[in-house]
Order: C-alpha cells, then sequence, then structure tokens
C-alpha cells in the first residue's frame, strides 16, 4: 500500500507537470478536458488498488487473531475425494488465488451452521448444492496457538460452544461468529423479507443474532449497503455501549445506532419534550383519516424570519398554496411549495445583495468573519465580484431560513392539527405523525431497520418507525414476557402494526436460553405459562442452584443484603444488584450507607468488574455473571400484576450462572413452590 501511495503521488506529480490547461479555443478546451480525463482515470484506478489492499489488510489484521474456527471436508461426488475448508471470520486467498480461509458468511459456509454430518446441501446463487459433510472439526484458536479441537460427528453437543459460554463474562458482548446455532443461523440468513419478527426467551441470543445478521447483510451487498444506511433503534446509551465493539470485532462499521428519544429528538422542535409514547393507535388513525382530504386554510402557514428580518411571508406563502390548489393538500403539494420558497428565498437575497445596507455589512466584516465565511479575506475588484461576494454572506447570514424551508417550519403543524382533529393541542406522537402525514417527513434511503427488545415500544411508536424509514426492511427481536412497561404493543399489535404497513410479517422463535444456567432458566421458566415453559432449554453446564432467602426482620434483612454485596465483591466477573425502580434503588443505598455498590446511571459505561447497583429498566438487555435480586416479597412483585411477573422474569434471567434472591418478609407467590 505504501508503494501505491509512492507511486500515485509520482505519477501524479508528473502528469500535473505535463498538464498545461489550455483554454484559447473550443478544440484547446476539449484536449485539456481530455487530458483531466486521463488523469482522473489513472488516479481512481489507484483508489481502486488502494480500497482492495486496505480491504485485504483488514482481513489480516482480523484473522491474525483467529485465523478460522472450523473445517469442513466436503464430498461433493460419492468416490470424489472431500474437500476441504475452513472457515473464519473473513476470508482469505494466497497469491495464487487459492482460497485459504473463506468468511463465515459465504454461501458454502452454511453446512457447518446446519450442524449435520452426513448427506447436507446450501445455496449458492439460488441453486441448491448437495453434498456429504464427511468432516465437522471446531476449533478452539487464539493467534498462532491451538488451544483445543473437537470434531463433531454426531451434533448432540457443541463443544465449541461450551466452551464458549463457560468463559466470564466481560463489560462488552461478544460476537458468536463460531458458535452460531441453528435455530439462530435462520435468522441470520433468513431471505431478505420486507418485516422479520422473531420472538425469543431470554439469553436465546436474540441481541446477538441481530448483530450476526447485520454482519451478514453488509458481506451480502458488498460494495451496495452503506453502514449510513442501516439503523439500528436501541433501549438504551449503556446497552449501547454494551454491543459497540461486536461489529467492529467482525471486521464490520457499525450502523446508526438510535435511541427511541433521540430518534424522536431529532425530529421534533427543539422547545417540544419527546412526550408520552402511549397514544392509542386509533389517535394515529384519525389522523390519517383527516389528512386524506383537507384543504390548508390561511392561518396555517407562519412567516419565514431570522431574528426580526422576515424573508418570506406566511402570506405569500398561502398564495403559493392557493395556486397549488389542484395539487391536493399534502406531500406532493407541501414539496413543491418547499421547492418554490427555496428559490424564493434565493431570489429574495440576491436583490438584498445590492442594497446599500448589505454592502456597508460586508465592507465592515471583520477579518475573522471573512475567513469564517469565504475562507479568505476579501478585496472585490468590482462591483459584479462585490455582489457575488455580498450574496455569499446574506446565504451565511440567513441559513437559518434555508433550514427551515427544508424543515417545513413554515408549516403550523399543531394549528392544522388542532384544527383537523378538533383537539386542544397534539401530543409530540401525534405532532410527529402530522408530520410525516402532511409533509412526508421520512427516510427513505434507510435499507434497513433492526429493532431490539421490540416489546418495550408502544404501538404507536412502532407504527411512527414503520412510516418514516417507509422503505426500510424491518428486523424486530423481542420477548413478550420482558414487557415491563404499562402500554406497549403485545406480538399480536407488532404483528398488525407493520402488517398494515408492510404486509406480511414473517416469524422466527428461538427457545434455547445461553446466557444462565439450567437451574436459573428453570427458575425464571417457572414464571411462564405451562406451555411455554416445556418448550424451553438451557445449554449452560449445571451449577450451583439460586438462593433464596426470605428475611423475617428489618435487620435479617439488611444483613443478609450486605453479605450477598460483599461476596459478590470478592467473585470475580461482573455482579449486578437489580432495583425494580430507582427510588427502590436509593432505597437500597440509604440502608447499605458506605457499602453500596455504585448506581449505574444512562450515561456512563458498565465496569468490566465489580459489584454495580442498577435498575431493571437499564439492566434490560444486558447479563451478569451474578445477580442480587434485593428484595422479592409480595411488595415489590405482587402475584396478581402480569407486569409484576414480567418484572421478575426479566430480573432473574439477567444472571447467567449465580442468583441470590432476597426478600424483605416473605417471599412472592410468584416464586413460592407448589
Ligand atoms: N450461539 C451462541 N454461541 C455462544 N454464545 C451465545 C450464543 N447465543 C447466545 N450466546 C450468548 O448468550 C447470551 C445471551 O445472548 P443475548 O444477549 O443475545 O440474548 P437475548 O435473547 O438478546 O437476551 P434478552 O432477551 O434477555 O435480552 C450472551 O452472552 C451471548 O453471547
Amino acid at each position: 500500500m505504501e508503494r501505491t501511495r509512492a507511486a500515485a503521488a509520482a505519477d501524479k506529480r508528473s502528469m500535473s507537470e505535463e498538464l498545461a490547461p489550455n483554454f484559447a479555443t473550443y478544440a484547446d478546451a476539449m484536449e485539456t478536458y481530455a487530458d483531466f480525463a486521463a488523469m482522473n482515470r489513472v488516479i481512481d484506478a489507484y483508489n481502486l488498488a488502494q480500497d482492495a489492499d486496505a480491504e485485504r489488510l483488514a482481513n489480516v489484521e482480523l484473522l491474525l487473531k483467529q485465523p478460522y474456527f472450523a473445517k469442513v471436508a466436503l464430498q461433493f461426488k460419492p468416490g470424489q475425494k472431500p474437500k476441504e475448508l475452513y472457515i473464519g471470520t473473513a476470508g482469505i486467498a494466497d497469491e495464487a488465488y487459492h482460497r485459504l480461509v473463506v468468511d463465515w458468511r459465504s454461501p458454502v459456509a452454511e453446512v457447518y451452521y446446519n450442524q449435520d454430518t452426513g448427506p447436507t446441501s446450501y445455496v449458492a446463487d439460488g441453486r441448491t448444492i448437495d453434498v456429504d459433510l464427511k468432516l465437522r472439526r471446531q476449533f478452539d484458536i487464539d493467534e498462532d496457538r491451538l488451544n483445543a479441537y473437537f470434531d463433531t460427528t454426531v451434533a448432540i453437543q457443541d463443544s465449541l460452544l461450551l466452551a464458549s459460554l463457560s468463559k466470564r463474562r466481560t463489560a462488552q458482548m461478544q460476537a458468536i461468529t463460531a458458535t452460531i446455532q441453528k435455530e439462530q443461523n435462520q435468522v441470520v440468513r433468513h431471505e431478505d423479507v420486507p418485516v422479520l419478527l422473531v420472538s425469543g426467551i431470554a439469553g436465546s441470543g436474540k441481541t446477538s443474532v441481530l448483530l450476526q445478521r447485520i454482519a451478514y447483510l453488509f458481506y451480502q451487498m458488498r460494495g451496495s449497503l452503506d453502514a449510513r444506511e442501516v439503523f439500528l433503534i436501541t433501549p438504551n446509551p449503556v446497552f449501547r455501549d454494551y454491543i459497540a465493539g461486536v461489529l467492529p470485532d467482525l471486521g464490520e462499521r457499525n450502523p446508526e445506532s438510535l435511541t427511541w428519544n433521540e430518534f424522536a429528538r431529532g425530529l421534533l422542535p427543539p422547545d417540544r419534550g419527546v412526550g408520552e409514547a402511549n397514544v392509542p393507535l386509533a389517535a394515529l388513525a384519525r389522523i390519517d383519516a383527516a389528512v386524506r382530504d383537507f384543504e390548508f386554510d390561511a392561518f396555517d402557514f407562519r412567516d419565514i424570519r431570522v431574528r426580526d428580518v422576515r424573508l418570506v411571508s406566511a402570506d405569500s406563502i398561502r398564495k403559493l398554496s392557493d395556486k397549488l390548489r389542484r395539487i391536493p393538500a399534502g406531500p406532493h403539494r407541501v414539496t413543491l411549495m418547499r421547492e418554490e420558497l427555496h428559490a424564493r428565498l434565493e431570489a429574495r437575497l440576491a436583490q438584498m445583495a445590492g442594497a446599500d445596507e448589505t454592502l456597508d455589512a460586508l465592507s465592515t466584516l471583520s477579518l475573522d468573519e471573512q475567513l469564517r465565511i469565504f475562507h479568505e479575506a476579501i478585496a472585490p475588484a468590482d462591483e459584479q465580484e462585490e455582489r457575488a461576494l455580498a450574496l455569499r454572506y446574506l446565504r451565511d447570514r440567513y441559513a437559518d431560513a434555508f433550514a427551515a424551508v427544508d424543515n417545513d417550519d413554515w408549516l403550523r403543524i399543531d394549528r392544522v392539527g388542532m384544527r383537523l382533529l378538533n383537539a386542544d393541542g397534539l401530543s409530540p406522537l401525534e405532532w410527529l405523525y402530522l408530520k410525516m402525514a402532511l409533509t412526508g417527513l421520512g427516510n427513505p434511503d434507510a435499507k434497513y431497520v433492526m429493532i431490539d427488545e421490540v416489546q418495550d415500544y408502544t404501538a404507536a411508536q412502532l407504527a411512527v418507525l414503520a412510516r418514516y424509514f417507509r422503505r426500510a426492511h424491518f428486523l424486530l427481536l423481542g420477548d413478550p414476557n420482558q414487557a415491563i412497561a404499562p402500554g406497549t404493543a403485545t406480538f399480536d399489535e407488532v404483528r398488525a402494526v407493520f402488517e398494515a404497513a408492510r404486509g406480511p410479517v414473517e416469524e422466527c422463535r428461538l427457545m434455547t436460553s445461553y446466557r444462565s444456567t439450567p437451574e436459573i432458566t428453570e427458575l425464571f421458566a417457572s414464571l411462564l405459562g405451562e406451555d411455554e415453559r416445556a418448550n424451553i432449554s438451557a445449554v449452560q453446564r449445571a451449577d450451583e442452584p439460586p438462593a433464596i432467602v426470605s428475611c423475617p426482620d428489618e435487620a435479617a434483612y439488611a444483613a443478609a443484603l450486605r453479605e450477598a454485596v460483599a461476596a459478590a465483591r470478592d467473585d470475580e466477573g461482573l455482579s449486578a444488584v437489580i432495583a425494580p425502580w430507582k427510588h427502590e434503588a436509593k432505597r437500597l443505598q440509604k440502608l447499605l450507607g458506605d457499602d453500596a455498590p455504585p448506581l449505574a446511571d444512562d450515561t456512563a459505561s458498565l465496569p468490566a468488574q465489580g459489584v454495580v447497583l442498577i435498575t431493571l429498566k437499564l439492566a434490560k438487555g444486558l447479563e451478569f455473571d451474578r445477580v442480587i435480586v434485593p428484595d422479592a416479597s409480595e411488595r415489590v412483585f405482587p402475584a396478581d400484576d402480569p407486569l409484576s411477573r414480567r418484572r421478575l422474569y426479566t430480573t432473574l434471567s439477567r444472571a447467567t450462572r449465580s442468583l441470590v434472591v432476597l426478600a424483605h418478609g416473605e417471599l412472592t407467590p410468584l416464586l413460592r413452590k407448589g
């Protein structure tokens, strides 16, 4: 790459020395352009070579950490010698283009993830290819050191999976490339459909699968899918931090990642909070019905002004709208109006550029201002140049006006809404929905939108997302049993929202817990209905059963809590005391005094080790080696409340290997046996 860079620099130098731009005659100009074009082609070729090498280098760097994790021997025809393929996080070939390692996302690698030996198949370029899998070998390799290998003739037990699961958890999520399980692979390699809904029990790898799928899509659409066209909607910044390392570890870029609040705040006027998410779908349906057939009235528009200067009046905007009356009021008309307003603004500034006042302001600009606006000190040679500079100066001074035009701020959304809906005001979510309906606001370039923890969103929020990202394919992952906030969408509602927006919704289910030991899995699964429980399994090795202790009085309770925290502190790995709410966390802090673990907040990332106090809302989606449930009494988890059952399920299922459940007073009946 260094050589290419030097050669390119030398070539550029010699080409520019030879280049003699000459625009004297038409023929001279054409020749000059042709010379430029030739030079550009040379530079393009260098860039291409450099990009290809950069990708190769990135793969080499990735593979140096672990060159491959599996080998398969495939017999394509009976009697033929089986072909051996090594599978790694990236693919690589030698100088003679012999494949040394194939990328885990390449079609043939599917036979590894199918987990069968013997006759199997994979799909490449739309063709099903039958093969006989003679050997499926897994490797545990660190850099150039082979730690172990496992031959899986019959896939009863996935040794590499067990080895990987027995490692301590870290503050960061890890990629699961080497051990993606068959049911998970169906999601990762799922055909591209408008909406894929994955429901999975706690710890079944939904988030892991989501990230692997993003990496898979980037590979499938190399060169045509940009990270900026993929959006990941995450529950909170701690979670974002938790998953941030996975894709870079796979050699991919992170997509744009947003929480709902960040998404909404970016679209709502700055003086408006994001408001209540729990808006009934019926309210949005009323908006849809109201905008189907309506006309703007005189008061629906506002002046475009910057500070005290009115650049376009509301009245002239109304006249413009009237002029376009034959086009129904709505996105098409608003788009035409926006374009026209842009042009008018330009014209207005061009007119202002000749005014004495502007020219005076231009001539008294400080040097700093001149440099900021023009990137040089200005000294206009004639009137024409002076006017051109004045126009640039005005464009800078009134940049907010252009932004207001582009953002449709000249439209009084609230006023339109209140009139059409006959209401006193709009909630922020209704405002946003109405703005989309009126102006076509949205991101038509987004190709994929992934929503993790989908059970935490209200139907109205999902309807907004489905409409905003109107051309994107959606991947939705969640667990109905982890819906812990009132008013969020049930899976039936999730389906209904997306069916209405996109047509049929495809579904997958994940029923195995990879996070928790069988004992912990059994405890949280006991909170579910009979049929659901029957299908759940766990693959972790058995470990100590959860400790459940109820303490009759305050003193005994405080002592037990202190003891549990102290034991966790002495333990390796990361432990969490999960409080149901913020005020309960504060209460615990008071009770424990100096012994209280630090309270995690939603701005910081988690420590790699030690004990943290964390609210359930933030702990969602995360996992800890050891979990302490500080108070599983009936007061905190009443038995007759479905939300309380789900809160308990979510809390318990954060634990990977050790769980301590304390109760101040009697244990909640939810956990009492029998
Ligand atoms: N195939 C796998 N190989 C290795 N580890 C796995 C595999 N699948 C899941 N895991 C591990 O199991 C744990 C749980 O995974 P993840 O957080 O993705 O589950 P989830 O379904 O999103 O959980 P929740 O619904 O509770 O948030 C993680 O530590 C993950 O690394």
